[in-house]
C-alpha cells in the first residue's frame, strides 16, 4: 500500500484532496459574522470545531448557556449536521417571525436540513408544497366533520392496544400511542379500512425515523461524494416509499377511476355511486385533477405526498399525546376528576355528543396539551431559516448574516423561564384554562393561550406565517383522544414519570415509558 502511495499517480491527488481538507478546515476565510461562539473556551485552539463537539454531546447544556451567558447577544452555535447556525437572542423573535419569505425562509432550511433532494424520492413534492395549501384550507375547514371518524377511529385504537380489560395492565406509552395516531390520522388521511393496516403505519413509522437520521448522516459526508453515498444511505427510504405507494396503489386507482367517472357521468354517480370520500386523498385527488397536470394525479405522486404527511404529523402527534399522557398520570388524581368532571357537563350540554363546538368549550382539557407542550416540546430552538437573500441580513442588534447560513432562537429556555411562566418546572395543567377564566384579561389574550395558538413565547408549533399548518387538526384529534382515554380508563405510574431525553436539538419522550391501565366499569 505505501508502495503504491509513492506513484505520483496516487501520490498527487491524494496530497490534492489533504491539501484541500487543510485549507477548508484550518485556512478557508470564513464569512461568520464576528459574534461569541457558543460552547468555546478562551482556551480552545479551534473554537469551532471544539465547540461544535461539545454542544453536539450536550446540547442542553449548550442552550442553557446560550440563555444564560448571551441571553441579549447572537451567537454563533456550531452543531455536528446544522453547520453553524446563528442563534439570534429571544428579543428578536419577532424579528425572524416578520422576515418574508424572500429573507428568511423555512422551506430552504428544511430541505437543506432534511436533505430533501436525496432522501426523499421525489423531492418535487417537497418542491411544490401543495398539500400545505390542501392542510390549511380543507382540512382545516372539515375539523367538525371529520369528529365522528376520528371519535370512532380513536375508539377502536384504544380498544385495540390498550384493551378492554378491567383489571390493571401494563402499557408501553409510546409505542401504544403512535399506533392509535397513526390509525386515527390515517382514519383522515386516507379513509377506512387502510388506515388499519398494520403495514402501512409500520412503514410510515420507519420512513418518520430513517429520513431524519440519514439526512443527519449525508449532512456531514464531504459533499462532492454525497450522491454517491446516498445513493446506498437511502435504501431503506426507497423500500419504505415503495413499499407505501404499494399497499395504496390499488385505493388510488379505485378512486381515480371512480373521480373520472364521476366527472363524465355526474347523474349516474349519484344514483348508482357510493358517497365521495372525505379525505385528504380525495381532496388531493381533486386539486390533482383541477390542476390539469397529469405529474399530480399519478399514483406514485399521491402516495408520496400522503407518505410525507405522515412524515410531518405522526411522531409529533405522538410525542404530544405520550407526553400529556404521562404528565397527567404522574401528577394527582383530582386532576384526571377535574377534567372528567369538564368532559362530562360539556358532553351533557352538547347531548353527549363529540362535535367541534364540544372540544372548543373543553378549556381543561385543551390546557393539558398546551402545559404539557410547554414542559415537553420537542423544539428546543425555534424558527430554524435559512437566510436566502442575496444581501444577507441585518438583526436589530446589527449582526450581518451572509446568505447561506441559517438562524433560529431560543424555545426550550423561555418555556422554562420562571419570569414567563411561574412556577415553570412545575406540570400546572390548568395553568392556561384558568388565565382564560380571567374576565379581566382582554377576551383576544385569553384566547391566545389555547393549545395551538402560538406566540414568541410559545413555539411548540412555530409561530408566524409558517406555523405548523396542522395544529388545528391536531388539537382537535389530540383532545378528543385524551378525552376518550380520562373517560375509559383509571391510569397509574409506579414510580415518578421518567424525563425527557434529549438527542442533539430535540427532545423527545421516555419511549420504553410504561403505566398501567384498567378499564372503568
Ligand atoms: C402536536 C402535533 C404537531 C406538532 C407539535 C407540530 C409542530 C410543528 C413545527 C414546530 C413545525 C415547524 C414550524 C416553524 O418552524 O415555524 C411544523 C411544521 C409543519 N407541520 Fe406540524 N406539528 C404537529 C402536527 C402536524 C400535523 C397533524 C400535520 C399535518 C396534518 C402537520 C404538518 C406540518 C407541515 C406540512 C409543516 C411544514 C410547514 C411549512 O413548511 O411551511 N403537523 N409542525
Amino acid at each position: 500500500m505505501f508502495e503504491a502511495l509513492g506513484r505520483p499517480a496516487v501520490l498527487a491527488p491524494a496530497l490534492l484532496v489533504v491539501g484541500w481538507l487543510i485549507y477548508h478546515v484550518f485556512f478557508k476565510p470564513s464569512k461568520l459574522p464576528d459574534i461569541p461562539i457558543l460552547g468555546a473556551k478562551e482556551s480552545d485552539w479551534f473554537p469551532l470545531l471544539q465547540a461544535k463537539w461539545r454542544n453536539t454531546l450536550d446540547f442542553k447544556a449548550a442552550v442553557k448557556l446560550a440563555d444564560a451567558k448571551y441571553r441579549d447577544q447572537a451567537v454563533i452555535m456550531p452543531l455536528a449536521g446544522s453547520g453553524n447556525m446563528i442563534l439570534l437572542p429571544r428579543s428578536e423573535i419577532q424579528f425572524v417571525t416578520d422576515q418574508p419569505d424572500e429573507v428568511l425562509n423555512l422551506h430552504t432550511s428544511a430541505i437543506e436540513n432534511l436533505q430533501i433532494d436525496y432522501t426523499c424520492t421525489d423531492p418535487y413534492l417537497v418542491h411544490n408544497p401543495v398539500h400545505h395549501k390542501i392542510i390549511t384550507t380543507t382540512l382545516t375547514n372539515q375539523i367538525g366533520n371529520l369528529v365522528p371518524d376520528v371519535a370512532d377511529e380513536t375508539e377502536w385504537g384504544f380498544d385495540k392496544h390498550w384493551g378492554d380489560c378491567t383489571e390493571w395492565t401494563e402499557v408501553c406509552v409510546y409505542d401504544t400511542l403512535r399506533r392509535v395516531i397513526g390509525n386515527v390520522t390515517n382514519r383522515v388521511f386516507v379513509g377506512h379500512p387502510i388506515c388499519r393496516d398494520p403495514t402501512l403505519l409500520d412503514v410510515g413509522m420507519a420512513y418518520a425515523q430513517y429520513v431524519p437520521l440519514t439526512s443527519q448522516i449525508l449532512r456531514i459526508v464531504w459533499k462532492p461524494i454525497r450522491p454517491l453515498a446516498a445513493l446506498f444511505l437511502t435504501l431503506p427510504i426507497r423500500w419504505r416509499t415503495y413499499q407505501f405507494d404499494k399497499i395504496l396503489r390499488p385505493e388510488i386507482t379505485a378512486r381515480l377511476a371512480a373521480y373520472d367517472a364521476r366527472q363524465a357521468d355526474p347523474e349516474e354517480s349519484k344514483s348508482v355511486r357510493e358517497p365521495e370520500p372525505n379525505d385528504f386523498l380525495q381532496w388531493t385527488i381533486k386539486q390533482a385533477k383541477t390542476s390539469g397536470d397529469s405529474y399530480m394525479w399519478k399514483p406514485s405522486t399521491l402516495s408520496g405526498r400522503i407518505l410525507l404527511l405522515n412524515f410531518a404529523a405522526i411522531h409529533t402527534s405522538s410525542f404530544s399525546i405520550t407526553n400529556a399522557i404521562l404528565d397527567l398520570v404522574a401528577s394527582k388524581q383530582e386532576y384526571v376528576d377535574e377534567l372528567r368532571a369538564e368532559i362530562e357537563s360539556v358532553l351533557a350540554e352538547f347531548g353527549g355528543e363529540w362535535n367541534k363546538r364540544a372540544l372548543a368549550k373543553m378549556h381543561k382539557l385543551d390546557s393539558v396539551f398546551r402545559e404539557s407542550a410547554r414542559l415537553n416540546s420537542f423544539v428546543t430552538v425555534g424558527l430554524g431559516r435559512a437566510v436566502v437573500a442575496k444581501e444577507g441580513i441585518t438583526t436589530p442588534s446589527g449582526v450581518h448574516i451572509p446568505q447561506g447560513y441559517s438562524v433560529a432562537v431560543p424555545s426550550y429556555p423561555v418555556l422554562q423561564d420562571n419570569d414567563v411562566y411561574p412556577d415553570a418546572q412545575s406540570f400546572v395543567p390548568f395553568r392556561f384554562s384558568d388565565e382564560r377564566k380571567d374576565e379581566s384579561i382582554d377576551y383576544v389574550k385569553r384566547a391566545g393561550k389555547a393549545f395551538a395558538t402560538t406566540s414568541n413565547e410559545y413555539l411548540a408549533f412555530g409561530h408566524g406565517r409558517n406555523a405548523c399548518p396542522g395544529r388545528f387538526f391536531a388539537a382537535n384529534e389530540l383532545k378528543l383522544m385524551l378525552a376518550h382515554v380520562v373517560m375509559t380508563y383509571d391510569l397509574e405510574i409506579k414510580g415518578t414519570r421518567e424525563r425527557n431525553k434529549w438527542y442533539g436539538l430535540n427532545r423527545v419522550p421516555p419511549m420504553e415509558a410504561t403505566i398501567r391501565v384498567r378499564r372503568r366499569r
